[in-house]
């Protein structure tokens, strides 16, 4: 039995035409330009806070105005964060499959709890996880390695596997002393061998095999 941990946003999700939809209103109450959805994504990863600096840098918006566009980006995703998201294909059968062979599941992203919550409620998600850390439930986001820590100490297994699809969940499994399962479909912006990873992947029909046999090899 393992405890086995997914990324929210590019993982299990996609989920980046709510963000842009949420971040082009913001922009435009701002009176800046829109975000196609490639921009967008390359500011995906490190929760609101990183997402709106990159947005601002990129209009040249005075970063005096940072905590204020980063509040109401809370509130505009806040109120819509599910219209135009979709699980990835095969996910929810995965998950079935997996809580079937008995591993325990949980959820840690750096999107805030309220959204990350409302969307595996809607998508037909939250019943698969035990465990849900978002981008605020702690002090600190991935890749700090607190928000996995306090992932897997909610699950409590011996085996612990993190899958994600960035850099920023790499980086927290590496300095977690997690094994990596990277989901290549993602919003990564590297090279997938340029992130540290213990496995790879980019079906989920074929996720729940892969994890058989990352575990028959420990
Ligand atoms: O909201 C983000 O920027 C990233 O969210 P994730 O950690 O679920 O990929
Ligand atoms: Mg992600």
């Amino acid at each position: 039995m393992a405890a086995i941990v997914f990324d929210l946003d590019g993982t299990l999700v996609d989920s980046a035409p709510d963000i842009q939809a949420a971040l082009n209103d913001v922009m435009a109450e701002a009176g800046a330009t829109p975000f196609d959805l490639a921009s967008v994504i390359r500011f995906i990863g490190g929760g609101i806070p990183p997402l709106m600096e990159q947005a601002m840098q990129a209009r040249d918006l005075p970063m005096a105005q940072h905590a204020a566009l980063v509040a109401r980006m809370v509130e505009v995703y806040g109120a819509e964060s599910t219209e135009r998201t979709r699980v990835f294909p095969g996910v929810i059968a995965a998950l079935g499959q997996l809580r079937g062979q008995g591993h325990v599941l949980g959820v840690c992203t750096n999107k805030p709890e309220a959204p990350a919550r409302h969307i595996l409620a809607a998508l037909g998600l939250a019943p698969y996880f035990d465990v849900l850390i978002g981008g605020d439930t702690l002090a600190v986001k991935k890749p700090d390695p607190a928000p996995l820590h306090a992932a897997f100490a909610g699950l409590g297994a011996e085996v612990s596997l993190y899958v994600g699809d960035s850099e920023f969940d790499a980086e927290a499994a590496r300095r977690a002393g997690v094994d990596f399962l990277l989901f290549t479909e993602g919003y990564r912006k590297s090279p997938v061998e340029a992130l540290p990873q213990r496995a790879r992947f980019d079906a989920y029909e074929a996720f729940p095999e892969l994890v058989e046999t990352l575990l028959a090899a420990v």
